[in-house]
């Protein structure tokens, strides 16, 4: 099987220019097929709190209103995914901005109210691969937002941890997968504010325990539900990482 990798940015890496720039060397250097799926929690927070609207995040998720979801529509769709796939061309690395909705990418259902009201976030029904294996196939790089669709015409809002181990997972049937998460800290860390403290290999069990015991918490939530779930599901190799140590595979591997 040839090699696939599957890089997702989180948010501050993309907000910070230099942090993109050298993210976009990196992610360039690369070779073979490869896909990248950002975030952008943070810039979607910041233009909804210039419009007026307030953010709730449950668990490193976002509650998204119908105005909430307008401006991560405008702020994954538009802004960001943009500005990466320009950075891309500039480097020489023939990329495509997509959404889930496009080339019906990525379908999910708006999921129901229960305890929470996560009102227009969606989660993940289908992912169609066809497509992306064709653009793999003729060295296209699909860049992917943290956005689905109902098939009904609304978009819905989707974790982009989620996004990365979801295409990862469907993806893993025809490639051998890698998915790195690449985010501002050096790894899964004991102490969250001590960069020294990477644990370097992290067991199902250990990071259940972790979260009791509240040393892993909020926006690495997401990331290691899905990582984990993308191992169990034939994805090869899941790493933990930031734009610094991407190339060298330091970080924290999920096993
Ligand atoms: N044990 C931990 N190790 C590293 N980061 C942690 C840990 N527990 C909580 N975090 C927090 O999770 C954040 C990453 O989540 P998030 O900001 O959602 O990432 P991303 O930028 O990929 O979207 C880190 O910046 C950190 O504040
Ligand atoms: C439903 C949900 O939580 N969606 C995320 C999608 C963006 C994202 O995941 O961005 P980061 O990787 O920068 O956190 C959100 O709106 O924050």
């Amino acid at each position: 099987m040839d090699r696939l990798t599957i890089i997702k940015v989180g948010g501050k890496v993309v907000e910070d220019t230099q942090q993109l720039n050298l993210l976009l060397d990196q992610f360039n250097r690369f070779s073979g097929n490869k896909i990248l799926v950002h975030g952008g929690g943070n810039t979607a927070t910041e233009v909804a709190g210039k419009l007026g609207i307030e953010t709730e995040l449950v668990d490193g998720r976002r509650i998204t209103s119908k105005s909430m979801l307008d401006v991560v529509t405008m702020v994954y769709g538009g802004l960001v995914n943009k500005k990466i796939v320009a950075g891309l061309q500039a480097r020489g690395c023939n990329a495509i901005g997509l959404t889930g909705a496009d080339l019906n990418l990525i379908s999910a259902i708006k999921r129901p109210a229960g305890e929470i009201d996560y009102g227009f976030v969606g989660d993940v029904n289908d992912v169609n691969s066809r497509e992306l294996r064709l653009m793999l196939n003729e060295n296209v790089v699909p860049v992917v937002a943290p956005l689905t669709h109902d098939g009904k015409g609304s978009l819905l809002n989707t974790n982009a941890d989620t996004i990365a181990a979801e295409l990862a997972i469907e993806l893993s049937g025809h490639y051998s997968t890698f998915l790195f998460y690449c985010f501002d800290k050096p790894g899964v860390l004991l102490d969250p504010d001590d960069d020294s403290k990477i644990i370097y290999e992290l067991q199902a069990e250990q990071f259940n325990d972790y979260k009791q015991k509240g040393v892993i918490s909020t926006g690495m939530l997401p990331k290691l539900d899905n990582g984990f779930r993308a191992k169990r599901n034939g994805v090869k190799e899941v790493l933990i990482t930031n734009t610094e140590n991407l190339s060298s595979g330091r970080g924290t591997r999920l096993v």
